[in-house]
């Protein structure tokens, strides 16, 4: 803990940017090789503001960095049929290294049956149940990791946090977040506890932890007097919570009351500006690691 009683910032931003540039240099590398850019491709179906907005942060940060992105734009009332058409299509082209389709899919569309579609060597999300399965096997890698929870490992790993023999405790059991966020954990030799919406007490289990997770999509759920002195707060959340003083009318909150916990905490990271920037910059990552798979398979 800091002395006097704040702790630590994780600036994921900044943490985000420089996995950013090692990214770009990597592509640039890739391409004198063998002539060729990673490519990803990022499907959206309907109109959600949020999914937009983050579609839109991620091209842009493909853009950025040298990766070619491949649009898929559908309308809200697109069919389960013609969804999979278009991953079949990407799943087939030789440019496309990595499929990323945006959740939450309307409600006519069954998550499942996409996400198994995607071909696992270009499932640069982790979601396909293939690279799940592998990331809880011992001695068995996936191909690509979950980018949000490889993103709050990474924010530890840079911030000189010890994770081998330390107690975590993740909030929350989301396929996209909680549940591989704990098995990554486990997987560097963490001791993990997952507490969820049915623990009975999870004040008193959150307190032990060395290492706190927060992926429950809970606004402000986990408060300064859940932590223990000094432990790592990883805060996944972004809750919208009505702010009329913004122009959005809205503001990002996570799921730990900052305010509180940064009193506790050793380490903390903000939201915005920790998790989120992570999530995209390891995508590019993925995209990456994909497309060097790739050149070395033809090669
Ligand atoms: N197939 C799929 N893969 C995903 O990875 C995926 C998804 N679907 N659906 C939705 C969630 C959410 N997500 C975020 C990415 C970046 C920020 C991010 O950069 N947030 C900024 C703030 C952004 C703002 O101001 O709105 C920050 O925290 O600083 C947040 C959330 C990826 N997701
Ligand atoms: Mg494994």
């Amino acid at each position: 803990m800091a002395e006097n009683g704040q702790a630590k910032i994780i600036d994921g931003k900044k943490i985000a940017e420089s996995i950013r540039a090692e990214v770009a240099e990597g592509v640039t590398a890739l391409k004198a090789q063998t002539g060729k850019v990673p490519g990803l491709a990022v499907v959206i179906v309907g109109e959600r503001k949020d999914s937009q907005t983050y579609v839109r942060m991620k091209r842009k940060a493909c853009a950025e960095v040298g990766i070619a992105s491949f649009d898929h734009d559908l309308p809200a009332d697109t069919s389960e049929a013609e969804v999979l058409q278009v991953i079949q299509q990407l799943n087939d082209n030789p440019d496309v290294h990595g499929i990323l389709v945006q959740l939450p899919l309307p409600a006519q569309i069954n998550e499942q049956n996409i996400l198994d579609a995607i071909s696992i060597e270009k499932d640069v999300d982790g979601f396909h149940p293939m690279n799940i399965g592998r990331l809880c096997m011992k001695g068995r890698d996936p191909l690509s990791v979950p980018c949000t929870p490889k993103g709050c490992v990474e924010l530890l790993v840079r911030s000189g946090i010890t994770i081998a023999g330390k107690r975590a405790v993740v909030v929350g059991r989301s396929n996209i977040v909680g549940m591989p966020a704990a098995l990554l954990l486990i997987g560097m030799n963490a001791t993990v506890s997952i507490v969820h919406s049915r623990t009975d007490d999870p004040k008193s289990i959150v307190q032990q932890a060395d290492i706190v997770i927060a992926a429950a999509g809970r606004a402000h759920l986990v408060k300064g007097d859940w932590l223990k002195p000094g432990a790592a707060v990883i805060d996944v959340g972004t809750n919208a919570v009505d702010d009329p003083t913004k122009k959005s009318g809205y503001r990002l909150v996570g799921d730990v009351d900052f305010e509180e916990a940064k009193k506790v905490a050793g380490h903390i990271t903000p939201v915005p500006g920790g998790v989120g920037p992570m999530t995209i910059a390891m995508l590019l990552q993925n995209t990456l690691d994909s497309a060097r798979r790739s050149a070395e398979a033809q090669a």
